[in-house]
Order: C-alpha cells, then structure tokens, then sequence
C-alpha cells in the first residue's frame, strides 16, 4: 500500500513514539534490516525530488545527527548518483554519527558526495549555496527532535527558509512537532513532504499543515503485521471518505423525516450569525429549520431565506413551545452573553435535546461550568477552549489532541476543536482530524456555517460524533471548493454554504434517474 498522494493518506494517525515502534518491530519482529529500510526511505523521497523537481541539476542537502539525517546522506548518495550537483552538508559532526546514520554517512562519502561540515562552511557561503539550488533536501530533524530547534539548527532553519527555494523535508518538517503539530521555534516550511511508515498526527493538525505543505505518505513496503506494533491516536478524515458516511434519501422522503432543527441565535446587532446557522443547516438538508432569534432579525433572515420558520423571542419563555415540536438546538452563534443569552441558554439546557454549543454558549459555559452532557457536540475555537479549560491559548496549541480530550473529559458529549486539523473527540472512539480547509475560512461567520451544518446533521439522524466529524468534513470541502472558484482572500459563509449542494450531491446516490422524489405538498 504505498500511497503516494495527498488526497489517498492513510486514515491512521500515530504520534512520534508510536511511529518509531512500528520502525523497530518492522526491524526487530519483521526481520528487515534498518538500513534497507533508510534506504527504501531515501528512495522514496528521491522518488518526490524528482516529482517535484524533474530539471533539477543542483540540489542542497542538510543532514543532522540521527537517522533523519541519514536518510538525508541517502538522498544526497540519490542525487548524487542521478548526475546532479550535490551540496550536502553535514550539521552534525558525523562522528556524533551512530548506527544506521553513521552507515549512510560512509556510503554517501565512500560514493564521492561531497559532504562538508557546518563549521567549513560560513554562513553567507551556505546561504549563497542554498540560494544557488533548485531544491534543498531538510534531513535535519525528524521524530526525535525534542523541544525547539537548538543552534545551530535553528539558524539554519531560518537561512533554508529566508533562501526562497523549494524544500523536500524528510519525513517531517524539521522543527515541527510529529506528535502534537505544535512548532516551538524555528521551523522548516517545505512544498513537500514524504513521511514513512506511519502518518505523523503532528503533520495533519496545529503548525503542521502550514509547514508540510504535499504531504506524501508511503509505508516502505513494510509487512501489514507491523502495525500491530502500535495504535493510532486519532483518524484522519475527508469528506471524500467522510461522504460515504450519508445514507441516501428515499424517494418517499417528506420533511418531516429529515429532521427539525432549532437554531437560537441573535443577541441585539448580532442577528447575522444566525441567519448563517440556520441557512447552513437548511442547505445540509434539515427537513425543517426554525430559527430564534432577536424580533429585530426576523425580517433580515426571511428575506434572506424564506424557507426559514422565524420567531422573534425576546425573554427565554419564548422558547418553551418552540422547544417542544424540534429534534435539536443549535445555541450559541452571537447570543452574546448578557440576559438575552443567559435566559435562552437556561432554557435550552434545561431541554434533553441533543445539542450544538457554539460561540457565546461556550463563554457562558466557561463562567457557569454546567453538569457533563452526553448528546451534545461542542465546537470551541482555541480561545473559547481554553477559556472552558481555565488555560491559555498557547498551552491548547501545545497539544491540540490532548486539549480537545480534556474538553471531552470535563462536559461529557463530544467536543470540536477548530483550528487548522480540527479535531473530534469523543470518548468512545478514536477522534478523528479533519483534513481540508483553507486560510480563508479564518473570517467571521465560518464558525456558525459550521454548527448549523453540525445541527443539521444531528436532526437528521446522525449521532453526535459522526454528525460532529462528518459535518467539520462537509465544511472544510465546501470551503476548498469556493476558494477554488474564487480564491481565499474575502471568502466569505454565504460562499461556503453556497457550496454545500455541491459537495452534499456527491454523496447521494437517488433513485432512478427522471423518477421525482414524492416529498410533500
Ligand atoms: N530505521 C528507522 O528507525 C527509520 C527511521 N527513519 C528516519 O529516522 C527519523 C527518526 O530518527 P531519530 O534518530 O530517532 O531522530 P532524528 O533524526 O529526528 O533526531 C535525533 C537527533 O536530533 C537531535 N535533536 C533532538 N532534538 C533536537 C533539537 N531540539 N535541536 C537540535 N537537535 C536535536 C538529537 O540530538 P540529542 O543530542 O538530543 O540526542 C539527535 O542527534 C525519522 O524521522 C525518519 O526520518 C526512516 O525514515 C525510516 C527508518
Ligand atoms: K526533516
């Protein structure tokens, strides 16, 4: 199974440690020698060199003390022996070199590569160098960095990165985290990266997607029982394999079997994210949408879509009959957090139905801590998390597995925690790291697109986690797609939900072509 593109990544993600067991049981258990294995590794990322780089006569190769950077000498011997100018140089002394490392070292020498040590080369001389190549190969670090890239590392990172030429990072990017996606210092930014074995959970979430750029997966021809070795901390999915998730319609299908969700939404001048909500769940195929809001929004949101059922409430005893006749609640986009707010959240907590808790329903969660709640799907951005969490931003950024886990563990249900990779945790499956989305999706509004769509999902059948990583798949494509079509900059919701029909029809597989669907009236 050597998958050798981003759109076919394995759907099991490991962190570092786990990774480096599959390699030993692939060496100790499966009896493949190590270094035919840092071989088959250096082939494969020769392999993407000459993908991404078909004219590339000159070529940069860094290599640091481990067996990162023996893979690196591997593809610097690679290069080498293609006919191309090769530049390596070594950025820890090779007699710090042990094992399989010091082995590629003395075939790559024992070739005639010219390898230099970092301290023969002035900084000017090797950032000339780099800016001399079509392509530098990052062999520096890779899952054993431990903390922040030290010297003289992290001023080599910088160089690679000020040189403006295209890098392949091995395995990982160097600097990059390859459990948590947290970079801590400097940090390698590569057009590609081929990993090995197992699929870095670092690389799909947090820094990761921004620093690995093509991530290429491919599991160097090791046994299927190597993986028994060690167990994924989390899935990655797409909507592609996410897609396969939604049962199609029946024929007979009426509304009143696809689900009445209830959106309350809109504190006084925040009437907008609402009317976002509850358009995105009517476009996710919700049979009913009726959205509850300030009575000063109630014209806005039907001449916006007229499909909407709009109430205007004003105390939280509005909602009471409005409660009764739902499937679900989403609360939470701009309800703000004064009395309007304070008096729907009661209301709506005090109900059984199963729960969307987006925006301000998270930031009166944090000031009230209610009882732990099990249908309910939570969709914090780190802000909101670590408010919930009592922490900073920084400390969810560290480990955004572990942070969403936490949420998890203190409200019960399932907890959603935005960001790049965002990641689904439930407590009793494997979360899942959705893959997808765009820059810019960072505006305004996405937020509540994405828990009406959520909502959307829950009332039409789906439990908590699966409409909760389905739904965060739905809106990372429908975000990829209006950034094809339009570019990032200035996307804006109503794009996004423009694009969910699209993305929603791919997965339906209807009835006979020409036979109409008998919905109601
Ligand atoms: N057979 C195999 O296991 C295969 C492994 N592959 C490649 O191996 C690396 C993992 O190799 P490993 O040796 O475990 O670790 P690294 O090469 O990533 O780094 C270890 C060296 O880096 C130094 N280090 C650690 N942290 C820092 C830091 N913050 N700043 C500077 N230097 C750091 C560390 O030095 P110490 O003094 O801290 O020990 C080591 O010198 C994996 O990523 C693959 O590339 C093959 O791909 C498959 C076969
Ligand atoms: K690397």
């Amino acid at each position: 199974m050597n998958l050798t593109n981003a759109h076919s990544l394995p759907e099991a993600l490991y962190r570092a440690d786990a990774v480096q067991a599959l390699d030993r049981c692939a060496i100790e258990t499966q009896g493949i020698d190590g270094f035919d294995l840092m071989h088959r590794a250096a082939r494969a990322a020769f392999r993407q060199l000459l993908r991404h780089w078909p004219h590339a006569a000159r070529v940069a190769v860094l290599c640091g003390g481990g067996n990162n950077g023996g893979d690196g000498y591997l593809v610097a011997a690679n290069a080498y022996q293609k006919g191309m100018a090769v530049d390596c140089v070594a950025v820890t002394d090779p007699d710090r070199l042990k094992g399989d490392a010091r082995r590629a070292f003395d075939e790559a020498t024992s070739l005639g590569v010219p390898i230099e040590p970092v301290e023969a080369v002035s900084d000017k001389a090797l950032f000339d160098r780099l800016c001399a190549s079509d392509a530098i190969v990052d062999a520096l670090l890779g899952t054993g960095i431990t903390g922040a890239p030290r010297a003289p590392f992290d001023r080599i990172i910088q160089r690679v990165n000020r040189a403006g030429i295209g890098v392949l990072a091995v395995d990982v990017p160097s600097g990059l985290n390859a459990s948590t996606g947290l970079a801590s210092g400097d940090v390698i930014h590569a057009r590609v990266t081929p990993t090995f074995i197992g699929l870095k959970a670092g690389l799909m979430t947090g820094d990761g997607p921004d620093c690995a750029g093509d991530v290429v997966f491919d599991d160097l021809g090791v046994p299927e029982a190597t993986y028994d070795a060690a167990s994924p901390v989390a899935r990655c999915v797409n909507w592609r394999r996410a897609s396969t998730m939604l049962a199609p319609r029946r024929r007979g299908a009426h509304k009143g079997e696809c689900g009445h969700l209830l959106v309350v939404a809109g504190e006084q001048g925040l009437g907008g994210a609402g009317i976002l909500a509850a358009e995105a769940a009517a476009r996710t195929g919700a049979g009913l949408v009726t959205l509850a809001t300030r009575p000063e929004h109630v014209s806005a949101a039907l001449t916006r879509c007229p499909s909407l059922m709009v109430r205007g409430v004003t105390h939280g005893n509005d909602l009471c009959p409005l409660l009764s006749g739902v499937d679900g609640v989403v609360f939470g986009p701009g309800a703000g957090q004064g009395p309007w707010g304070q008096q729907m959240m009661q209301q709506v907590l005090a109900r059984p139905h199963p729960l969307v808790l987006d925006a301000d329903a998270l930031n009166l969660m944090a000031s009230r801590a209610p009882a732990r709640r099990e249908n309910q799907v939570l969709t914090p951005h780190p802000g909101e998390a670590a408010r919930l969490l009592g922490i900073t931003t920084s400390e969810i950024a560290d480990d955004r597995l572990a942070a969403a886990d936490r949420l998890q563990e203190r409200f019960g249900g399932v907890a959603l925690l935005k960001g790049v990779g965002t990641v689904v945790q439930t407590r009793a499956e494997r979360p899942a790291v959705i893959e997808g989305g765009n820059p810019g999706m960072a505006t305004g509004g996405m937020g509540d697109v994405l828990s009406g769509i959520i909502g959307s999902l829950l009332v039409q059948g789906l439990p908590a986690f699966e409409a909760a990583w389905l739904g965060a798949s739905l809106h990372a494509e429908a975000g990829d797609r209006a950034a094809r079509k339009q570019g990032q900059r200035g996307l804006l919701p109503m794009d996004l939900i423009g694009e969910l029909p699209a993305c929603l029809s791919d997965s339906e597989r209807v009835g006979a072509p020409g036979s109409p669907a008998d919905g109601e009236e």
